[in-house]
């Protein structure tokens, strides 16, 4: 598999497929999400469009980064997440990089969302897909977050099907200025979990799977085909 990592601004053409990592916190806020009960997220665009969703359909629930705000139900973040009941709700969310690196690749014929929470999972997808050449858009940081680098790198390489230390990339991102922001609470809108739930590898057992329905990018979990049909396994 030819895997390619790419910050959003180096993304010059529309990838065939497209893995868009954003550890800390998007995409692991997303899987939480899901694994709260949400039918779908809805990826916006920005803060008005967001909030123009949220106003013509008040029963879905809008989520952005940084500090709460008027209009937002709540912020991104997965240990204020956990405790909210979201059965069949639709998600909005809006944030500063992962939200926007999956908009940047929409026209993909195949969209993946990760972090570590759904890393295997996206590596199973990709395997029995049997993806060539994967472009991973590297979110954070101008494509220079080690956190979002280092989970794409674990993922391209079990996708790959070779082997990979967990560790040594999850130390990665734990030594990441990201975290190291997050803990010191220079980023707004977090809970004192919120690192130690990014780098629970393998919390979830699906994938994400965003497409363009209806002009809107919607992000959905994928549950992963079989070990019977992962002939690498
Ligand atoms: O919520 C986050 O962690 C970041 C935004 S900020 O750096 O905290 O302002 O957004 P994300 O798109 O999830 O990286
Ligand atoms: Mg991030």
């Amino acid at each position: 598999m030819d895997a390619r990592f790419l910050g959003i601004a180096e993304l010059v053409e529309a990838p065939s497929v497209a893995v868009v990592v954003d550890v800390m916190r998007a995409f692991t806020v997303a899987a939480w999400a899901f694994a709260q009960g949400a039918e779908k997220i809805v990826l916006a665009e920005s803060l008005d469009e967001a909030l123009a969703l949220k106003a013509r359909r008040p029963d879905w629930v809008a989520l952005k980064d940084g500090p709460p705000a008027p209009g937002f139900d709540t912020v991104n973040s997965p240990g204020l997440l956990r405790s909210i009941d979201l059965g069949g709700r639709t998600v909005v969310q809006k944030t500063t990089a992962g939200t926007v690196g999956a908009l940047a690749v929409k026209e993909a014929s195949l969209v993946l969302c990760a972090s570590f929470v759904v890393a295997e999972a996206t590596a199973r997808l990709l395997r029995t897909r049997k993806s060539d050449s994967v472009t991973f858009v590297v979110t954070g940081e101008d494509g220079q977050a080690d956190e979002d680098l280092a989970c794409a790198q674990y993922i391209a390489r079990r996708a790959a099907g070779d082997g990979a230390d967990a560790a040594r990339f999850l130390r990665r991102a734990a030594e990441s200025r990201a975290a190291a922001e997050l803990a010191e609470g220079v980023r707004q809108g977090v809970h004192p979990d919120d690192v130690a739930l990014c780098l629970e590898l393998d919390r979830f057992p699906f994938g994400m799977v965003a497409a363009l329905e209806d002009s809107l990018m919607v992000l959905r979990p994928c549950a992963v085909p079989s070990l019977a049909d992962d002939a690498s396994i």
